[in-house]
């Protein structure tokens, strides 16, 4: 087994104009604030500010949406980075890790992958993705290509089908195919850090949000000893190549981790867990009472001294003895907050550090908050009423297929684009307009020049004479419509369909 050295895990170099030589500690430091830098100031940061985190659209500021939560995992973040390396400091392994310079740069690098966390998410979280990944699935039937040529291939783009006796390009069609229909936030994360917005971050700040190493065009099932980080895609093809330079810059397994990735996923987990249920209380899902007993219902068998009574029991208690003047529902949360930290902090920092050989290696195949402990039964406690009495609410629900229907529609009103043929689509780029094609250039202006940018780059580099041009092609114009929509916030995506079905 490798010895854990951090020293060649927290890799500040760059992809493009990378600091060089030998740097001091003051150095390293600095350099990991310009990502600070280059992270608060993005627009895809603030764009997290219109997009749902569980309520679509909604109008209360005080209900969180996905800037507001990954402001709390930020500062969850930190405190179990702070508990990891303040127990590595009492148990004299900072040094021995290779950690003894490089505490303050542990710390930002969680951070920050905590504010980012979230940033690839498309309009309306889960639905958004649903409804990206139905519309293309239901004209590329990656099914159909899963293995020999069918006669009946029913991939509504001829360069896109598979034809007998072209085994290499059969290849690239079936990934291709496969790629484009498993659209994902956190592989959508990774697209816009690196290819959209080429905010050019240290190596370790990306492999931090590589947060399942799964590609996207994956198929089968994965290895049972990856199962867990490749539950879902990761990355896509078009980020291919860069993967492959990140997991050599972070000595990363084909399938490994970047090890304090571990610590961002646990803060999400632990954040939002108690956050959700807080939100419907304030959106009047139901009181805290009624929580209260839900939650009570849920655990189980009730002990004397459970967690479930140590962190809910006390917390209600406690809110309801308090003779302070602020509202019972506020001190409720506070003391839940406050004693789910109390809890799950320790634990997690505590799992990190048993467990740190394998999660230095990037292949310990759990979440730090996955076993059979009371803390882990306490978070499936949280997300388990969430799942029953809150994304299960008629109204949360009657949004969420507004949501679907949004995106779907959206993506209607662009597939124009997608019908083109090779030569026409590419002389609209170039002229960026072509008068017999007068809708298709009025759709082409409409999207971003960020997201036009990344498609001319990308299939710059290919040789239109080769026979793979065409599938290439297509699927770099897919990536532009799922950028374009994808980047969207609720509020833009909901504005943009009501004013392209010229219902207003
Ligand atoms: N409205 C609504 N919200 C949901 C549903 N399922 C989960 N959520 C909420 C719970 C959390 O606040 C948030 C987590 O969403 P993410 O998109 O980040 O997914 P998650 O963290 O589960 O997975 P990932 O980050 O991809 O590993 O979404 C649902 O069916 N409806
Ligand atoms: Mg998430």
């Amino acid at each position: 087994m490798a010895q854990i050295d951090f020293r060649t895990k927290i890799n500040w170099h760059r992809r493009y104009r990378s600091p060089q030589g030998d740097k001091s500690e003051h150095e390293i430091l600095r350099i990991f604030e310009s990502d600070r830098g280059r992270i608060v100031n993005s627009p895809a940061i603030r764009r997290l500010q219109q997009k749902t985190q569980v309520f679509p659209l909604e109008r209360n500021a005080a209900v969180r949406t996905r800037l507001t939560h990954s402001l709390e995992v930020q500062q969850v973040g930190r405190y179990i980075a702070k508990e990891i390396l303040s127990r590595l400091k009492e148990q004299r392994l900072l040094e021995p890790y290779g950690l003894g310079e490089l505490t303050g740069p542990f710390e930002s690098i969680v951070e920050m992958a905590c504010l980012m966390h979230d940033i690839g998410n498309p309009p309306f979280g889960h639905f958004g993705e649903a409804a990206i990944n139905d519309w293309f699935r239901q004209r590329l039937f990656p099914s159909d290509a899963a293995s020999q040529p069918l006669s009946v291939d029913r991939c509504a783009i001829p360069a896109l089908r598979l034809r007998e006796g072209e085994e290499a390009l059969n290849e690239l069609r079936r990934k291709v195919r496969q790629d484009l229909c498993h659209f994902e936030g956190n592989a959508q994360g990774i697209r816009l850090v690196h290819s959209l917005m080429r905010m050019n971050l240290t190596w370790a700040q990306v492999g931090c949000i590589l947060k399942y190493t799964r590609p996207a065009w994956w198929l089968g099932d994965p290895p049972a000893t990856h199962n867990y980080l490749m539950k879902k895609p990761g990355y896509y093809f078009s980020e291919e190549g860069y993967i492959d330079r990140l997991r050599e810059a972070l000595s990363l397994t084909p399938y490994g981790r970047f090890p304090l990735t571990w610590i961002m996923e646990a803060a999400d987990d632990i954040s939002y867990c108690v956050a959700d249920l807080e939100d419907a209380v304030e959106k009047r899902i139901f009181s805290v009472e009624e929580l209260y007993q839900h939650l009570y219902d849920a655990w189980g068998t009730h002990k004397k001294g459970s967690l479930f009574s140590q962190v809910v029991e006390n917390a209600w208690e406690k809110s309801r003895s308090n003779t302070l003047s602020r509202s019972t529902e506020d001190q409720f949360f506070m003391y839940l907050r406050v004693n789910t930290l109390n809890k799950l902090v320790p634990y997690a920092a505590e799992r990190f550090i048993d467990n740190m050989a394998q999660i230095y290696q990037g292949e310990f195949n759990h979440a730090l908050l996955e076993d059979d402990s009371s803390y882990s039964q306490l978070l499936e406690l949280y997300k388990n009423v969430a799942v029953h009495h809150v994304f299960s609410h008629p109204e949360v629900e009657q949004l969420e297929l507004q949501g679907y229907r949004v995106i779907s529609g959206l993506l209607e009103i662009y597939s124009p684009l997608l019908q083109l043929s090779v030569e026409a689509f590419s002389e609209l780029v170039e002229k960026e307009r072509v008068r017999h094609l007068p809708i298709e250039s009025r759709l082409f202006h409409k999207l971003s020049p960020r997201h036009r940018l990344a498609y001319v780059e990308a299939v710059s580099k290919f040789d239109r004479q080769q026979p793979d041009w065409p599938v290439l092609e297509f699927y770099y114009r897919c990536r532009l419509i799922q950028d374009y929509i994808s980047g969207m916030t609720d509020l833009y995506a909901w504005d943009e369909y009501r004013k392209l079905m010229a219902v207003e």
